[in-house]
């Protein structure tokens, strides 16, 4: 780096050695420039110096020279402005930084009493320009050190405005000495009206112990509305001892989504791996494609296995909600008194067997994007009103907690229950019901939608056959045949778990018919020509048709304890409904 860069504390130690010796000065750079001097040569700064100048020889040699009568010395011969010189001697030392010359400092006699000095006192001189020659090069460091320090600064800077949770820098007196953007975007302030003001009067929620390491949640009011935070407090510490502080803030809905992203939870579905291109479903994919663009509630309606909780993840992904979450909570399968609890949370303590630090439920975790309530038909007749209540006043309290939170989802539910039956025999509330029931989709099941049943096997056995290695190409004829007419009560949870389990029996280039388990084989033949539709109820012949596919199942797997636990798995009712139909129909 060129000593122009310091020019001016370069200029006063010109000055300085001028005025103690009685001599002119002139430092130059590296690039032969003069960049100060004092005397007769004071006007030329920032020229160049003559071509080949004496000096130009303490660059290559890095030791000093004393020239006498420059214009007889052979050192100037070449000198460009040998002929007009005036000079009658001329020291000049190397400035050394890092082993290499970065400039000269010249010492010049115009008059016999300048030379004899610089003759007489020779020694001393060379001591005293190399101390000089040092502090230009502590100069130097200093003006690098600074400047790497101005730039780090900056960079510094950059990366914190550019980091998507808050940091406020406090000193050791409480004072807000930096925040980056994200502060201002997370509080709704402005920089420069907080900047050197104490914290605990800007933000007097944030209550941080700034003495140690925290990790804490609070719940500060921002434009009128309770919003929950994760306080970090990071005390700085040089030397054993506390400099200042700096305040991490995330807000917490943001902390959860980047979780649920770390750890993939996200399955990020689109209308494009619903498989089906039936009218029936294209016209469900169409309406559920115009929907998600909304914010309205959706009921999602269809038989269990027919892609319910596929929609509501299409729709989710499809929806402005898009880069939030979709959290899911199946109503039917979590217990009664921990259902409450997973969708509301709970404070720290709020019951026995709570955990210290309280949770967070599903309503918070779902803030900023989507809730999908899987089996509403479900929820327990004493959580009706209160999901009401959450659901009209988007806000509500954790069990335990006594403060309101805000949240803003978007709730999709799903049902494969008659709902207004329920609502009938009071067991569904009404007030609920039409609260849910605004855009209503039916799912169709597969039977409806037979053009889908091949286009649907062939995807899943690509897929099975990619997760379990196997090459087989297809099926055969009857087998399709068998697949079409089969009326698949599981819909299509339940042609994947047959497809699955083919894929894992057979080991032929194509499925055959005697691959099939008895249920679809039977479906060949027999369509349901036993049931004589004209004596009997609709009752009698959804009964009929029920005891013949329990029948034809237990003969393909079983009567085993576990062979029941797996027809019910495939039929998808819990074990003791299935038990319960057994008796009904005296096939224990
Ligand atoms: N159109 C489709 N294309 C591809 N896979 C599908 C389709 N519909 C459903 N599936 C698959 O079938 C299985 C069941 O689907 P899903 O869980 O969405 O059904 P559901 O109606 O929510 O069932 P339940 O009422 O029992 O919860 C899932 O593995 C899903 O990926």
């Amino acid at each position: 780096m060129s000593l122009y860069k310091i020019q001016s504390s370069v200029q006063e130690v010109a000055e300085a050695i001028s005025a103690v010796l009685n001599v002119d000065v002139t430092i130059i750079d590296e690039n032969l420039c003069r960049v100060a001097a004092t005397g007769k040569y004071r006007t030329f700064i920032g020229e160049k110096i003559p071509i080949n100048c004496s000096y130009e020889l303490i660059f290559k040699k890095k030791s000093p020279e004393f020239i006498q009568a420059p214009k007889d010395n052979k050192v100037c011969k070449t000198c460009a402005r040998k002929e007009t010189c005036i000079e009658l001697a001329t020291l000049g030392y190397p400035i050394i930084k890092n082993k290499e010359c970065i400039g000269v400092i010249g010492l010049n006699a115009f008059n016999e009493e300048q030379k004899n000095n610089l003759m007489e006192k020779y020694n001393s001189l060379l001591v005293f320009l190399k101390k000089l020659s040092d502090l230009l090069i502590g100069n130097l460091n200093y003006y690098e050190t600074i400047k790497e320090l101005i730039i780090q600064g900056e960079e510094t800077g950059k990366i914190i405005d550019g980091l998507e949770n808050g940091i406020i820098g406090i000193d050791n007196n409480g004072k807000i000495k930096f925040v980056n953007s994200k502060v201002e975007d997370l509080f709704k302030i402005k920089k420069e009206n907080i900047i050197d003001k104490q914290i605990d009067n800007i933000l007097p929620e944030l209550n941080v112990d700034l003495d140690n390491h925290s990790f804490q949640e609070k719940k500060i009011k921002i434009s009128n509305k309770k919003l929950s935070f994760i306080i970090k407090n990071i005390p700085v510490v040089v030397e054993n001892k506390k400099v200042s502080n700096i305040i991490e803030v995330h807000k917490t809905t943001d902390m959860v989504r980047n979780a649920y992203k770390i750890v993939g939870v996200q399955n990020n579905i689109g209308f494009e791996d619903i498989i089906g291109n039936s009218e029936e479903i294209v016209k469900v994919k169409e309406i559920s494609g115009r929907v998600a663009q909304s914010d309205s509630t959706v009921l999602l309606r269809g038989e269990s296995g027919t892609g319910k909780e596929l929609f509501a993840r299409a729709i989710h992904y499809a929806s402005p909600r898009k880069h939030a979450p979709i959290i899911p909570i199946n109503c039917a399968s979590i217990p009664d008194n921990l259902l409450e609890s997973e969708l509301f949370g709970y404070e720290g303590g709020a019951f026995t067997g709570a955990k210290r630090e309280g949770q967070m439920g599903k309503f918070e975790l779902a803030n900023g994007g989507t809730l999908f309530l899987d089996e509403i038909g479900d929820l327990p007749i004493h959580l009706q009103p209160k999901l009401l209540r959450v659901l009209q006043e988007q806000s509500f309290m954790r069990i335990g907690g006594k403060e309101l939170i805000s949240i803003n989802f978007r709730l999709i539910a799903a049902t494969n229950k008659n709902l207004e039956e329920m609502v009938k025999e009071g067991k569904f509330r009404e007030d609920l019901y039409y609260r849910l029931n605004i855009i209503p989709i039916y799912i169709p099941p597969l039977r409806n939608r037979k053009k889908d049943i091949l286009i649907l096997s062939e995807a899943m056995l690509k897929k099975y056959c990619i997760k379990l290695e196997k090459d087989i190409e297809g099926f055969s004829s009857e087998v399709k045949e068998a697949f079409i007419k089969y009326n698949w009560p599981g819909n299509i949870r339940e042609l994947e778990n047959i497809i699955e389990y083919l894929v894992n029996i057979s080991n032929k280039d194509t499925i055959t018919i005697d691959d099939l388990p008895d249920s679809i084989k039977g479906s060949l033949n027999k369509d349901l020509e036993h049931i004589d539709s004209n004596k009997l109820t609709l009752k009698q012949q959804m009964e009929n048709y029920e005891k013949h596919i329990i029948t034809s199942m237990l003969k393909e797997y079983g009567t085993s304890t576990k062979a029941k636990k797996q027809i019910s798995n495939i039929l998808d009712i819990n074990l003791a409904t299935f038990y319960r139909k057994l008796t009904k129909y005296d096939l224990q």
